[in-house]
C-alpha cells in the first residue's frame, strides 16, 4: 500500500510513469494540464481554487483522495490475478454415456498434459473448463473454482477473463504493428510502464521463436511460429488470467519448454492438449481422455522424468532432419550418425 508520505515526495511525471491511470483522476476533476517536473504536493497547493472547489475538495482532501483512488486501483489489479487457485473437475459422461467417475483438483502453478487419439475429446474438456461448465455441455461435466461452484459473473465476464486460450490457429488480420498490438494489450490490462512491457515481450517472443522480428513488424507479416510466440509471452507477461489452455504448441521453430518455463513463472494453471511425447512428459500430471472421458490420472514419476532427456534428443534429431530436407538436403546415412 502507498502512504501518504511516500506521495508527497514523488514527482507527477514519476506517478503517472508508475501509475498510467492517475491521469484520469486528474481530468475527472477538471485538470488536463500536469507538470511532470513538480511534487503531488507543490501541484496540489497551485491548483486554481475554483476547480478545487467545483470538486468539493481542499488541497489536502485532493491527496487523500488521489492516494485512496492509488490504492483501490492497485488493489483491484491484484485481486483479478490472484483470485483463483484451484479449478476441480467433476465428471460427467462419456460419448457412450458412461459416467466418468472422477472428481480432480487441479492448481494453479501445475502443468497438465492432456493425450489421448485423435477426436478422443482433448478440445472438449479444454473448451468445458473454458466456458466453466456446469453440466450444460455435451460432457456433463461440471467444474469449480477454489472448491465452490463459480459466480456466474465470473463465467462470463470478458475484461476479466479467467482463461487465456492459445488455439492452434494464430493467424492475425489485424493490419498493426506488433508494437501497437501489444499496447492495445496493455492499456486494456492497465498495465503501467507500457513501454517497457512492449519491449520485454518481444524479446521473449524472440527467445522462444527462431527468427527473429521486431516491434515495428506488421503482425500480418510473421509466421506461424513467430504469432504463436508473440502470443505466448504476451499471455505469459500482460493478461491476468490465471489459466492458460494450450491446444498443442506445434514444434516448428518454437522452444516449448522455455514457453511452458515462461507461463509458469507467471503463477499460472497451465493446460496443454497435445500428441507430442516431449510436451506430455512436460506435465506434472498427464490427463488420458478416451471415447471423450478421462480414462486416467497419471503423475509424472522420477522414472518417466529420467526419459524426458533421451526423448529430446530424438526430438532434437527430427527437427534437425526436418530442416535438413526444408534446406533441399537428401537423406543418406550421415542421418544415422552424430
Ligand atoms: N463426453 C463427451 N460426450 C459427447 N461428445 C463428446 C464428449 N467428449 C468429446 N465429445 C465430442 O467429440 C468430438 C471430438 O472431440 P475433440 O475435438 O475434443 O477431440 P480431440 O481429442 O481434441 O481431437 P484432436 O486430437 O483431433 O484435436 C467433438 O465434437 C466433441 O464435442
Amino acid at each position: 500500500m502507498l502512504a501518504k508520505e511516500d506521495l508527497a515526495s514523488f514527482k507527477l511525471g514519476e506517478l503517472l510513469a508508475q501509475y498510467n491511470y492517475a491521469r484520469d483522476f486528474f481530468i475527472s476533476i477538471g485538470i488536463n494540464d500536469i507538470d511532470s517536473n513538480r511534487s503531488l504536493k507543490d501541484f496540489a497547493g497551485d491548483i486554481k481554487q475554483e476547480l478545487l472547489e467545483d470538486a468539493g475538495l481542499n488541497g489536502e482532501q485532493l491527496i487523500a483522495n488521489f492516494l485512496a483512488f492509488i490504492n483501490k486501483m492497485e488493489t483491484l489489479k491484484r485481486s483479478s490475478r490472484n483470485i483463483v487457485e484451484s479449478i476441480t473437475i467433476i465428471g460427467g459422461n462419456d460419448k457412450f454415456g458412461q459416467e466418468e467417475n472422477i472428481k480432480l483438483e487441479l492448481k494453479v502453478g501445475e502443468v497438465i498434459s492432456i493425450v489421448g487419439p485423435t477426436g478422443s475429446g482433448k478440445s472438449r474438456l479444454l473448451a468445458d473448463i473454458e466456458c466453466l461448465a456446469q453440466r450444460d455441455t455435451p460432457t456433463n461435466r461440471q467444474i469449480l473454482l477454489n472448491g465452490e461452484i463459480p459466480d456466474m459473473n465470473r463465467r462470463f465476464s470478458i475484461e476479466n477473463k479467467l482463461v487465456a486460450q492459445l488455439s492452434q490457429n494464430m493467424n492475425f488480420v489485424m493490419d498493426l504493428s506488433v508494437k501497437d498490438f501489444i499496447k492495445l494489450h496493455a492499456e486494456s490490462r492497465m498495465i503501467d510502464h507500457v513501454e517497457r512491457i512492449v519491449q520485454e515481450i518481444v524479446k521473449c517472443a524472440n527467445e522462444l521463436a527462431g527468427e527473429k522480428f521486431t516491434q515495428d513488424t506488421p503482425l500480418t507479416q510473421l509466421s506461424g511460429g513467430q504469432s504463436r510466440a508473440l502470443m505466448i509471452a504476451d499471455t505469459a507477461l500482460l493478461s491476468l488470467s490465471p489459466i492458460v489452455l494450450i491446444d498443442e504448441i506445434e514444434n516448428a521453430g518454437i522452444d516449448r519448454k522455455k514457453a511452458i518455463e515462461l507461463l509458469l513463472k507467471e503463477e499460472k494453471l497451465v493446460l496443454i492438449s497435445t500428441h507430442d511425447p516431449v510436451l506430455a512428459l512436460m506435465g506434472d500430471k498427464r490427463l488420458v481422455i478416451k471415447n471423450g472421458g478421462i480414462h486416467k490420472v497419471i503423475v509424472l514419476s522420477e522414472q518417466e522424468k529420467q526419459y524426458i532427456d533421451v526423448l529430446e534428443k530424438i526430438d532434437k534429431k527430427m527437427l534437425q532432419i526436418r530442416s535438413h530436407l526444408r534446406n533441399g538436403g537428401v537423406i543418406d546415412e550421415s542421418i544415422t550418425s552424430g
